[in-house]
């Protein structure tokens, strides 16, 4: 049975531990994972029944696969020591840590046989989209068993590690982005008369049609324009967005984010 270890167990490393409870509880696979504090160590505990170990090194020597959940600086301080004790020596590694290319795994930590994967935090409710590289030791039959793995949270999609930045400053960022514009649009609804709960759930509502929406009108341009009558209310309040710029500024901050990414490698 493969055995897993989560190293870093916050927002990503707990998605990683719910979503693949289910093949640990079918005996598919073995999850752990490692927490400094006692009080998280008890929280993961009583929460996923899993092995919840003190000590990073014991779980990662007891590990097939070592997912790294880490904040990368906290990765970089740990790295050095790991990498002169040989720990990651004949195990695989998942990293999900934004800006931390195969490379740095291999120069920093001695971690040969990686994948680099970029989620959504979608992956909380099994619902993300993963972007997956792997380093040149990785054989086919590691791909299938890490992807099979890896469907337990959402969607994987290979793609070329010198694309990483940008999926990144998409896919990874970008839930902080629709959030900010939910925010923006239950707030609007709030300004102008509607109580803060009729207005979050016309917000929920719209985000929650929108993908089947565009579906039925096979492109985001022929949906905005089934909504917009002549002379009417939709015009007015695209004129407004349209002459701040609304398009080039999404573009821009996604530009921004992406230059934050490169910046990170
Ligand atoms: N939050 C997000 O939406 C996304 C995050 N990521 C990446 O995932 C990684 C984790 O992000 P989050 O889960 O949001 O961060 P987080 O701060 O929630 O999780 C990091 C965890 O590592 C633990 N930790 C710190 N030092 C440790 C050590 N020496 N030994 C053991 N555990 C230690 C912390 O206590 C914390 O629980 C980051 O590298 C980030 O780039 C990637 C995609 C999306
Ligand atoms: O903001 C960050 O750096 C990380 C990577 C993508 C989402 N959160």
């Amino acid at each position: 049975m493969i055995k897993i270890g989560i190293l870093g167990a916050g927002r990503v490393g707990e998605a990683f531990l719910k979503g693949l409870k289910p093949l640990h509880e079918e005996g598919k696979i073995f999850v752990a994972a490692s927490h400094r504090r006692l009080e998280r160590r008890e929280e993961l505990g009583r929460k996923y029944s899993l092995k919840i170990f003190s000590s990073n090194d014991e779980l990662v020597q007891s590990s097939d696969i070592v997912v790294i959940t880490l904040k990368p600086d906290q990765f970089r301080s740990l790295a050095e020591s790991m990498k002169r004790k040989a720990l990651f020596k004949d195990k695989t590694v998942i990293s999900v840590m934004a800006g931390i290319t195969l490379n740095e795994l291999y120069e920093k930590g001695g971690i040969e046989r990686a994948f680099r994967i970029m989620p959504t935090l979608g992956v909380i409710n099994q619902n993300g989209l993963m972007a997956m590289c792997a380093s040149s030791l990785i054989q086919p039959q590691d791909w299938m068993d890490v992807e099979s793995i890896l469907s337990a949270l959402g969607d994987v999609v290979r793609l070329e590690e010198d694309k990483f930045a940008a999926f990144t400053a998409l896919g990874g960022s970008g839930p902080a982005y629709v959030a900010l514009l939910m925010e923006s649009l239950v707030d609007s609804g709030v300004t102008i008369g509607l109580s803060r709960s009729i207005s979050k759930k016309i917000v929920e509502h719209l985000f929650e049609s929108l993908v089947g929406l565009v579906e039925i009108y096979e492109h985001p341009v022929h949906l905005k324009e089934a909504v917009m009558s002549p002379n009417g209310t939709t015009a007015q309040g695209l004129l407004y967005l349209e002459s701040t710029g609304v398009k080039g500024n999404i573009i821009q901050a996604v530009i921004k984010a992406y230059q934050r990414a490169r910046e990170m490698e």
